[in-house]
């Protein structure tokens, strides 16, 4: 409900900074529970620069200046019209969006994105975000995470560091979140919740850790049976709220294999195979861990084969991190069509090592990116880009230059190959017909008198002159308007950061606006 009175504020608030036409912007409806996810807005239409990755092509932007796109009521993207001529002419061609709200962006400093797909982020662990001094996985996983993780057996701190985490991560431009929540039922049917009423597209999965030796007597299940019982009770709930999983879905999620036993792995591995639901965990994301898995289970040989023995290397399963995978587990993971999130800044920051990004997918391997906060210390996917690209270049000190990712190829993987990795690439993390409209709305800072800067926007066009106004101060990345737009992006890459995202949609609904 909160999330609905917030979208028709910023709305009104909206139309000082950008050009609005016709009337001001739909308002929100829910039914009559907030937790029921079932929101019509009005008909939209979006005209400006559009900039996404195209679906097959990594390497290149599309980028497309005089654009308008159709959205409806449901937040499918019905049309997209790559030159625009005139209003008068795109409304001729579809009546139907006459009385339709017009967004339009400044043509120079602005431009709409796909909105980030975050594969891997544990939400409990929000508040540590930053917290991690010089520990690796294992003892930072006793240090800072279970006791952290633990403290959300109470709904109240549950509650605030949900909302908070939910509301950052939008605000960094995260349309679509992979959560790990924690062990406790109640804790992650809020997540849940309040990921469905904030509006965010969001997996969202209870953390099954039922090793007895593995797991510190405070946080873990009691047992196998009870680690599939609290699942599947979880899974009930999304099933309540969200009965189609159209924008929260339950997520098998055994932490890691060493946390679980094989009783418990066997039985999740059987419930992902009757119920088809995603599943996420993390695999060789640190030296420590891989000899951990094989003393814990010796009688199989990879970290990636015990995954496969209960039928959990699937389709379906995101493998977090997979730095230290040998050629026999890539193989088998490429073999199974399991999925692969990489979280740089976590491997960065916990030392885990640099993943062979380059390697995977020459390997035919999918992988998005994940912040994997808190062992990532940000919650920004644009963090998660830049430092694909950072680590990238780490990995190409030693391993040769072709391991470099290109700013277009770490944009691709946080929302075309984010989308993939969820299996939602035909709804999400591209602008086509028939996708649905989660997109995030860039400006960058414009700077008075630049090159060109004036000239654009003088003259008769004084909205356009508004929306020019609107983007300045909008965040730490400088518009000299010398910039091509390959430019401009890699600015934003580089140097921007949430003061860049002005406002995001999802499913067609505005769900964050700072304007
Ligand atoms: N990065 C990371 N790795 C893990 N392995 C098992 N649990 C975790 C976790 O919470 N974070
Ligand atoms: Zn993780």
């Amino acid at each position: 409900m909160f999330s609905c009175r917030l979208s028709k504020q910023v709305f009104q608030r909206s139309t000082s900074h950008l050009r609005l036409q016709k009337r001001t912007i739909a308002t929100m409806t829910t039914t009559s529970s907030s937790r029921k996810y079932n929101v019509v807005n009005d008909p939209m239409i979006y005209i400006g620069t559009f900039i996404q990755s195209p679906r097959d092509d990594p390497r290149k932007l599309d980028i497309c200046e005089k654009g308008a796109i159709g959205v409806s009521a449901d937040g499918v993207i019905e049309f997209f019209e790559r030159e625009m001529e005139s209003y008068d002419s795109l409304i001729a061609k579809y009546p139907a969006y006459e009385d339709a709200p017009v967004l339009t962006l400044a043509p120079k400093g602005q431009f709409f994105f796909p909105g980030f797909i975050d594969t891997h982020i544990h939400a409990p662990q929000y508040p540590n975000a930053g917290v991690f001094g010089s520990s690796t996985l294992l003892d930072w996983l006793n240090k800072y995470t279970f006791p952290r993780e633990s403290s959300l057996s109470s709904l109240s701190t549950a509650r605030t560091i949900y909302s908070r985490c939910v509301a950052r991560t939008l605000s960094h431009g995260t349309t679509t979140a992979a959560y790990y929540a924690t062990i406790h039922v109640p804790a992650t049917n809020l997540l849940a919740d309040i990921c469905s009423s904030a509006g965010q597209r969001a997996f969202v999965g209870r953390v099954c850790m039922d090793h007895k030796e593995i797991n510190p007597d405070y946080y873990r299940d009691e047992s196998a049976e009870e680690s599939l019982k609290n699942t599947c009770a979880c899974i009930d709930h999304i099933k309540s709220i969200d009965p189609n999983y159209e924008l929260v879905s339950p997520i098998i999620t055994p932490r890691f294999a060493p946390s679980c036993t094989a009783e418990a792995l066997e039985k999740l591995g059987k419930l992902a195979k009757e119920t088809n639901l995603p599943c996420q965990t993390h695999i060789s994301e640190n030296r420590n861990e891989i000899q951990l898995v094989k003393k814990l289970f010796p009688e199989h040989d990879s970290y990636a084969e015990v995954y496969d023995a209960f039928g959990l290397l699937n389709p379906k399963m995101i493998l977090g991190h997979a730095i230290h995978l040998s050629n026999k587990e890539m193989e088998l993971i490429r073999s199974r069509d399991a999925k692969v999130s990489h979280c740089p800044a976590s491997n960065s920051a916990l030392t885990s090592g640099g993943a062979r990004v380059r390697w995977l997918l020459d390997s035919g391997i999918t992988v998005g990116l994940g912040t994997d906060v808190s062992g990532g210390y940000s919650p920004s996917m644009l963090e998660a880009v830049r430092s694909t690209a950072l680590v990238s270049r780490h990995v190409a000190m030693t391993d040769g230059e072709e391991c470099k990712l290109s700013v277009e190829e770490a944009l691709y993987l946080g929302t075309r190959g984010g989308a993939k990795v969820v299996n939602l690439e035909d709804k999400i993390g591209g602008f086509e017909v028939g996708m649905e409209w989660d997109a995030q709305l860039i400006g960058l800072t414009v700077v008075e008198n630049a090159e060109n800067g004036k000239e654009e926007f003088e003259g008769d066009d004084v909205v356009d002159k508004i929306a020019f106004e609107g983007a300045k101060g909008a965040g730490p990345v400088d518009f000299f308007g010398w910039e091509s737009w390959d430019d401009r992006v890699a600015k934003w890459v580089y140097n921007g950061d949430d003061r860049n995202t002005l406002s995001v949609w999802v499913k067609g609904r505005m769900v964050w606006s700072r304007m």
